[in-house]
């Protein structure tokens, strides 16, 4: 076999020395995407993801068509370089970058650019998808000058793979048995599920015996099937990200901008990258807390990150596991203390970038 990457590169040279750029850009593309595809017998792509472990306090992954900008971001908001350019799947691999955050560290993942087909196992596609499961937040990168179902075609790959974008799991509780039959049971009947589809459903995955009860009156089949089917979904949250606004009317900009979940920008112009790592921030529903040791200032270099509600309960146990034993108060310092600094017990609700100092016996 020809060795494809050597012969990118020889096209790169090309192209460096001559002006013939749209022709080599399109010879490039095709070229890469077939670097791209799985090797024949090599099962679709491989499922497993990339080689790149997980680090810092949390993971977002950058999710996109070819050559919307995805590289280009993760070059501006973190030290790493990502190579970018004008033609179609320039990233090839997986490429960890870590935005600093107020003393919080987020691993983006550059990924490459994945097509229609993707959770099918065309090009890279599989491996983008397993990648894109392993994150706490997906960034959805696209191209504003692009056409609108770019979005919907996007979801639907990922949808296909079981993952469930901004939604909740369902409130059914389901719990196969090993006898007794099947115990159906209705809070509020919903409109688009019964017993007759339900028996159905369960029926085609053989499950005889079990209890169900579906508490939501909103709940449809589909909903049903992800909860009989919950090893293989996963709810990620995502941020829907335009890029290159640079180059679209100020009246398209403004419609795009009132979407759920989304936010705009041009990395080119510098415009609105701020505000999307700030919104990427606010998604992953994280807290940042700087703690204190007696007659000491507070380290804001390093945070200590907890969960959204999180309580000083959950704050001792980040910090150590056997730290709530010898526990006696703590001190707060901040939006959730009534006054400065307050004196609270294990139950304290804390808010993000408060300082607090705990006490122990
Ligand atoms: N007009 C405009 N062009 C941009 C902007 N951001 C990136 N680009 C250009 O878009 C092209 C693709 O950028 P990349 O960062 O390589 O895109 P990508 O999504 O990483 O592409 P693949 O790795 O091939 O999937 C490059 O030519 C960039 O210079 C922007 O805000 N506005
Ligand atoms: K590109
Ligand atoms: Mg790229």
């Amino acid at each position: 076999m020809v060795n494809i990457t050597e012969k990118i590169k020889e096209i790169e040279d090309e192209m460096r020395r001559t002006q013939s750029r749209e022709q080599g850009h399109s010879k490039l593309a095709r070229l890469r995407a077939q670097l791209l595809e799985p090797a024949a017998g090599a099962g679709g792509g491989g499922g497993s993801g990339f080689d790149v472990s997980k680090s810092g306090d949390a993971r977002v992954a950058l999710v996109g068509f070819p050559s919307v900008g995805k590289s280009t971001f993760l070059s501006k908001i973190t030290k790493t370089k990502s190579e970018a350019a004008a033609y179609s799947f320039t990233t090839l691999t997986a490429i960890p970058g870590v935005l600093e955050y107020g003393g919080a560290e987020i691993q983006i993942l550059d990924l490459p650019g994945i097509i229609e087909g993707a959770s099918e196992g065309k090009g890279r596609g599989r491996q983008v998808i397993s990648a894109a499961k392993t994150s706490d937040l997906i960034l959805m990168v696209l191209d504003a000058t692009k056409r609108a179902e770019q979005r919907a075609l996007l979801e639907a790959e990922l949808d296909a793979v079981g993952i469930r974008l901004n939604k909740e799991p369902p409130n059914i509780y389901f719990k196969p048995k090993k006898a007794g039959g099947l115990k159906i049971t209705f809070q509020n009947p919903p409109k688009n599920l019964d017993e007759k589809m339900i028996y159905h459903v369960l029926r085609d995955y053989k499950i005889l015996n079990g209890e169900v009860l579906v508490r939501d009156e909103n709940a449809t089949v589909d909903d049903f099937i992800d909860v009989v089917m919950k090893d293989h979904r996963k709810y990620i949250r995502c941020l829907y990200v335009y890029n290159k606004i640079d180059s679209v009317s100020l009246e398209f900009l403004d419609q795009l901008a009132r979407e759920p979940y989304t936010a705009v920008m041009s990395c080119e112009l510098d415009l609105g990258v701020r505000e999307v790592v700030d919104r990427i921030w606010k998604e992953l529903r994280l807290m940042r807390l700087y703690t204190k040791r007696k007659g000491e200032d507070p380290d804001f270099s390093e945070a200590l990150i907890v969960r959204r509600d999180s309580t000083i309960e959950d704050v001792c146990d980040q910090i150590h596991r056997t730290l709530k034993e010898t526990f006696k108060y703590a001190l707060v310092w901040g939006a959730s203390a009534r006054h400065v600094p307050q004196r609270v017990g294990l139950g304290h609700a804390v808010a993000d970038e408060d300082v607090v100092s705990i006490v122990a016996k």
